[in-house]
C-alpha cells in the first residue's frame, strides 16, 4: 500500500485493531491468568514494528487480523471487503484449516512455511516468537511438560522454513530454541 499518508495509515491500523478486538471479544488465552486474546494479535504486530523494524502496513494489518478467521466466525470475504485483497491474501496464508485433524494441520504448517510469501513469513515468525515467549512464561492450562516440549520442537521445524526473512526476529527465536530444544536442526 505504497503512498499512504500518515493519517490514512493510522486509520487503517485502528480499523484493524477495532475489528480484531470485536471478533476476539469473548476469547481468552490459555494461560492461568486467562489474558484477553486480543493481547496476542496486538503483541504479534508489536514484535514486527518494534523488534523486526517492519514498516509494511499490509503486513502489520495481517498480523493484527491473523487469528480472526482461524479462531472466530470471521470469513475471508469479510476480511477482503473491509481490508482489501492483499491483506486478505496474507491472512489466508497464515490461517490453518480447522476442519483438518490437528496432526495434519501441524504437518502442513511445516510444509507451507518455506513456500509462503515474504509477508506471510514475517507474520508467522512473529506469531511463533510471541507464542514461544508465552510458553516460557507459563504453560497453558492442562498442558503437560511433554506437550510444551513438543510445541517448542515443532515450532523450530516451522521456523526453519521461514528463515532468511528477518534477522532480529530469527535471532530471538534461536535464543529460545537454544534454551528449549535438545536438537538444533
Ligand atoms: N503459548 C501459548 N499459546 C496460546 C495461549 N493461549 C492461546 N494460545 C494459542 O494456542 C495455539 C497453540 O496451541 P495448540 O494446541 O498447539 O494449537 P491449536 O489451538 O491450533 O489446536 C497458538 O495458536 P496460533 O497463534 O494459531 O499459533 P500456532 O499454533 O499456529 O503456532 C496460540 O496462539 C497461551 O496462553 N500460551
Ligand atoms: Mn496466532
Amino acid at each position: 500500500m505504497a503512498g499512504l499518508k500518515l493519517d490514512d495509515v493510522l486509520a487503517v491500523i485502528i480499523k484493524c485493531i477495532n475489528f480484531a478486538a470485536i471478533k476476539h471479544k469473548n476469547q481468552r488465552r490459555k494461560d492461568p491468568e486467562k489474558t484477553p486474546y486480543i493481547n496476542h494479535p496486538i503483541g504479534v504486530a508489536r514484535i514486527l514494528t518494534e523488534e523486526g523494524n517492519v514498516r509494511d502496513v499490509e503486513v502489520i494489518q495481517a498480523a493484527l487480523l491473523h487469528d480472526t478467521v482461524e479462531d472466530t466466525d470471521t470469513s475471508f470475504d469479510e476480511i477482503e471487503a473491509e481490508f482489501g485483497v492483499n491483506v486478505c491474501q496474507l491472512v489466508r496464508e497464515v490461517t490453518d484449516d480447522k476442519h483438518l485433524p490437528k496432526a495434519e494441520r501441524k504437518r502442513l504448517q511445516i510444509e507451507h512455511a518455506a513456500v509462503s510469501s515474504p509477508g506471510a513469513k514475517l507474520v508467522k515468525l512473529a506469531d511463533k516468537l510471541y507464542n514461544l515467549r508465552d510458553l516460557e512464561r507459563a504453560s497453558p492450562e492442562g498442558w503437560a511438560p511433554e506437550r510444551v516440549q513438543e510445541y517448542f520442537d515443532w515450532a523450530q521445524k516451522v521456523v526453519n522454513g521461514l528463515r532468511g526473512t528477518n534477522k532480529d526476529i530469527e535471532d530471538s527465536l534461536d535464543e529460545i530454541f537454544k534454551r528449549q530444544c535438545q536438537l538444533i536442526v
